[in-house]
């Protein structure tokens, strides 16, 4: 599992780390890095560092005094280093450490960009605010346009370092190399895509002085975590998922639920909802029992539309007390306080009705508009989108599911996931674990094509990434 903070927590490490060690010395270890990770980037395209031509965008703060340290080292190796100050004054040390290695400051771009062999981003770092000066955000574009690669110091300049949003322009980069731990910006969209690949240094920080980190797993994390049968395993031990979902004008949602569920390794689903799609569910899936009896998680709300009797059945399943998943239309019918084993699976529009509030601002801040959803409906919630974040009420840390193809944007997606879900959840998982492994297993199922493919094909995949999970544990 990675881990991933927010400024407060990485501000809190360095006070630590510089306690115990003065400031040039964690800055010369984040050059160092940084200068051999822009070195093995030159050797891979180039061949050596000698000749190379480096160009440093620097802003006025230690993010660019980072990059000009670097920028130095690269000049004592031969590479012919410029650096461009674009905020004003750069950092004085850094800039003495780069023009007495021989590298040159400059008060304007080169006219030939293509002609460079990389570019450092110093220009912002966790000091950053959210965007870039215009003529910075022109000549990131330019560079970016010429095909230069870029490395990005600490994280893209212009991003919003916790909550991952891009509101306005930023760097995009080939290559963040990031010092002491990984940012949230890094690990939630649409900042991650801005990243490329990610590099962290080890800077000797604590992480344990932040007990609320980012929690971000990793396909490991579900080969140990994911609940396998063992030999003498029943169904009942696999678990039995109680399924009310779908209308007469959404039936698919009952079929794709169910799909989801009973590939996900469900010991038995038993259907319990509208006649119409229970009687085409069985033609699909002959296993789904249509007969109430013992169950071990429900599933509801994924395609009822406006059903009248929704906020009955949410408060029967309440008074139930067994773990649920409640989806989408359901979310309409919540009683004012949930059950703490209930899972809630909104998408942004759906959450940003349940808060009252516009979708862009879930959409800009989904980690926040996640826990204000899990405090105050009293259900963890799984927050769908480009970044999967389940939160617990009253639990200020998170954890976001591990990462798949765009193309799992599309209608019925998140019918299949409910039903993964709710396996997991009849299987024993916690609320938690069942949404963040549920929509791993999906982004993982989805890696596995090269591009778009319906919902329930993909849940037919379901088998086989577990079946590979299964045996990676051995
Ligand atoms: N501390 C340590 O020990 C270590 C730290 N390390 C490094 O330090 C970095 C953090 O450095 P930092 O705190 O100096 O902030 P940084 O991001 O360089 O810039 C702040 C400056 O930018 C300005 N500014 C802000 N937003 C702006 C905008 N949108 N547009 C224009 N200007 C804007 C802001 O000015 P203001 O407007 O606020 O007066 C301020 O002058 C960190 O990311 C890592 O790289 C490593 O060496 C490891 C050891
Ligand atoms: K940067």
């Amino acid at each position: 599992m990675k881990l991933a903070y927010r400024v407060d927590q990485v501000r809190a490490m360095e006070e630590a780390a510089l306690a115990a060690d003065p400031v040039p010395e964690l800055m010369q270890s984040a050059a160092a890095a940084l200068a051999a990770a822009v070195s093995d980037l030159l050797r891979r395209r180039r061949g050596s560092v000698y000749g190379a031509r480096v160009l440093i965008m620097v802003g006025r703060g230690n993010n660019g005094g980072d990059a000009l340290y670097a920028g130095a080292r690269l000049a004592d190796r031969g590479a012919a280093v410029t650096a461009l100050a674009l905020l004003g004054e750069p950092h004085p040390a850094g800039l003495a450490a780069l023009l007495a290695a021989g590298g040159r400051l400059v008060d304007a771009a080169p006219e030939e960009l293509a002609a460079l062999d990389v570019a450092l981003d110093g220009v912002l770092g966790i000091g950053g605010r959210p965007g870039l000066p215009d003529d910075v955000a022109q000549l990131a574009a330019a560079l970016d346009g010429a095909g230069v690669p870029l490395v990005a110091v600490d994280l893209p300049s212009g991003v919003d370092a916790d909550t991952g949003a891009v509101p306005a322009s930023a760097v995009r980069a080939d290559l963040t190399v990031t010092f002491g731990v990984a940012k949230a910006c890094q690990v939630i969209e649409p900042a991650r895509s801005r990243c490329g690949e990610l590099r962290v240094v080890d800077l000797g920080f604590d992480p344990a002085l932040a007990t609320d980190a980012l929690r971000c797993l990793e396909p490991s994390d579900l080969a140990t975590g994911w609940p396998f049968p063992g030999r003498s395993s029943d169904k009942y031990a696999r678990g039995v998922v109680g399924i009310d979902t779908g209308s007469p004008d959404y039936p698919g949602a009952a079929l794709l639920g169910t799909y989801g569920a009973v590939h996900a390794g469900a010991g038995m689903v038993r259907f319990l909802g509208p006649d119409e799609a229970g009687d085409r569910l069985l033609s699909l899936l002959p296993n789904v029992v249509r007969a109430d009896g013992r169950v071990q998680a429900r599933l509801v709300g994924s395609g009822w539309g406006d059903r009248p009797d929704g906020a009955e059945v949410l408060a029967r399943v309440a008074d139930e007390g067994l773990p649920a998943v409640v989806d989408a239309d359901g979310l309409r019918f919540l009683p004012e306080r949930c059950p703490s084993h209930w899972l809630l699976t909104p998408h942004a529009g759906e959450l940003a009705r349940l808060l009252d509030r516009p979708r862009a601002e879930v959409e800009a801040d989904p980690l926040a508009a996640a826990h204000e959803g899990a405090d105050r409906t009293g259900a963890t919630v799984l927050l769908k989108g480009a970044t999967q974040v389940v939160v617990e009420p009253g639990n200020a840390s998170a954890t976001i599911a591990v990462p798949g193809p765009a193309w799992t944007a599309q209608a019925g997606s998140g019918d299949v996931l409910a039903g993964v879900c709710a396996a997991l959840l009849a299987a024993g998982l916690s609320t938690s674990d069942a949404g963040a492994y549920g929509a791993s297993l999906q982004a993982l199922a989805a890696a596995e094509f090269p591009g778009p493919v319906p919902p329930q094909q993909l849940a037919t995949r379901f088998p086989t990434v577990l079946g590979r999970l299964e045996a990676a544990r051995r």
